[in-house]
């Protein structure tokens, strides 16, 4: 018998029919909410640093806006490609339904090894896209901001294109921009402070002191070396952290600034630190390790029915967009194993970038304890509906946030009389 190979797109699909049928959605819902509203493909040509020309592929797919424009984040990555846009498009309009904020879904991304290009042809790359996805986008239409191995700096480049081209500035049209530019204070450790927010609040409510507790985090990026920071500045031991080369362990607690300030220079990777005390390990051992709570907080498919079953984890706190297959879900069901899902651990980011377009439309800007508060607020009030509705259809956490999610999305839809409404 054939491995299975994973596919993002069905493996939200397959969700998401679970959801429905735990819900008793019409028929007709469930189908308009399988497939996304637009998908587009798009070819960008850039001209080389040494003269050649490269032709890349890029995406924006919208998947839902029933609740208001579509939102969410772009991605480069050499593999990204059509179906994992399309199943992180429908993450997010499930996302921003579950802390209530009025956005649909979208995701976009471009297929490039962001590593192999200079600066200047990112660039050129980025401002490329940007003309091409130029007619989806918009502060009314759809919204991007940073995902994978995208940051402040890119969205400054797409905000500076799309302001180019209707001849007067638009810093709506993006979140997470450098904050001189309109970004919101606190958005670029928003979603690693949510993951910390809703760690924290299921270990209270399981009864486990989250002091006490030993934290392993996979990816050590804009979210999984926010969450690690965050962890290790209010006193919380985290024991193992990883990054595309492999991870480090030390059962006494990490040196997460170290670690940071390693990472700082982008030519390092977590394979060459070197501290004492500190052994280095793969990241499918950093899965397994012996912690009281994981945090996977780099791509998708990493917690498999190949390895769910030695996952040593009381808690799991997904930080990345579907880091674990359905297979492996029912796994660790079975195994009382507690999965907090990505669509509410890792809304923070997309909650300060509403946060940011409020700002931005009303020409204001926020504090930082503003910010932060506030953003503790949503989250808190997320992890109570969902908490709510998992005990009230006796369900995992994931299915109770599939369930306030589709439940939003498709009131919204027949309070419109809408496409999600043919009945
Ligand atoms: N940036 C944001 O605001 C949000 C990001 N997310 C999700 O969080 C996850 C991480 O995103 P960011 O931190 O923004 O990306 P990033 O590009 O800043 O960091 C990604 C991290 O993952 C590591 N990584 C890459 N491939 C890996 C592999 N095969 N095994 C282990 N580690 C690997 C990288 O070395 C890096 O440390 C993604 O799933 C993203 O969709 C979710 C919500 C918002
Ligand atoms: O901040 C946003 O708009 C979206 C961030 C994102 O892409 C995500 O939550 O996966």
């Amino acid at each position: 018998m054939g491995t299975k190979t994973y596919n993002p797109y069905e493996n939200m699909v397959a969700v998401l029919e679970q959801a429905a049928e735990k819900l008793g959605l019409k028929p007709d819902e469930y189908e308009t909410l399988k497939y996304p509203e637009r998908e587009l493909i798009v070819s960008i040509p850039v001209r080389m640093d040494d003269g050649t020309l490269k032709v890349f592929e890029g995406y924006r797919v919208q998947h839902n806006s029933a609740r208001g424009p579509y939102k969410g984040g772009i991605r480069y990555h050499q593999n990204a490609n059509q179906d994992e846009v399309k199943a992180l498009a429908a993450w997010m309009s499930f996302k921003c339904a579950v802390v209530n904020i009025p956005y649909g879904g979208a995701k976009g991304g471009i297929k490039v090894d962001p590593t192999k290009l200079s600066r200047d042809e990112l660039i050129r790359l980025t401002r490329r896209y940007t003309t091409r996805i130029l007619p989806l986008i918009g502060p009314d239409q759809d919204i991007p901001a940073p995902d994978v191995n995208t940051n402040g700096e890119v969205m400054g480049w797409i905000m500076d294109t799309y302001s180019m081209f209707k001849g007067h500035s638009v810093p709506g049209v993006v979140t997470g921009k450098p904050v001189e530019i309109g970004g919101s204070i606190g958005r670029a450790e928003a979603t690693g402070r949510g993951v910390t927010i809703i760690a924290e609040k299921c270990l209270e409510d399981l009864g486990m002191e989250p002091q006490e507790q030993t934290y392993a985090v996979q990816g050590m990026g804009n979210v999984g070396g926010t969450a690690a920071k965050i962890l290790y500045e209010e006193g919380k031991r985290v024991i193992a952290v990883s990054d595309w080369s492999g991870g480090v362990m030390k059962r006494e607690g990490l040196d997460i600034p170290d670690i940071l300030a390693f990472l700082s220079d982008r030519s390092k990777a977590l394979k060459d630190y070197e501290k004492e005390g500190t052994e280095h390990i793969s990241n499918e051992e950093l899965l397994t390790c012996k912690c009281d709570v994981l945090i996977p907080a780099a791509l998708e498919n990493q917690i498999t029915e190949k390895n769910a079953a030695q996952i040593q984890a009381r808690v799991i706190v997904e930080a990345a967009n579907g880091p674990t297959a359905i297979e492996a879900d029912h796994i660790l069901a079975e195994r009382k194993i507690t999965v907090i899902p990505d669509i509410l651990a890792n809304a923070g980011g997309v909650v300060v970038s509403y946060f940011e377009w409020v700002q931005n439309i009303q020409s204001m800007a926020w504090e930082l304890d503003e910010v932060n508060q506030m953003l503790k607020k949503v989250m808190l009030k997320a992890y109570h509906d969902v908490s709510n509705m998992s005990k009230e259809k006796s369900s995992t956490m994931r299915m109770g946030a599939y369930m306030v999610a589709i439940n939003r999305i498709t009131t919204a839809g027949r309070q419109r009389g809408g496409p999600i409404s043919m009945a």
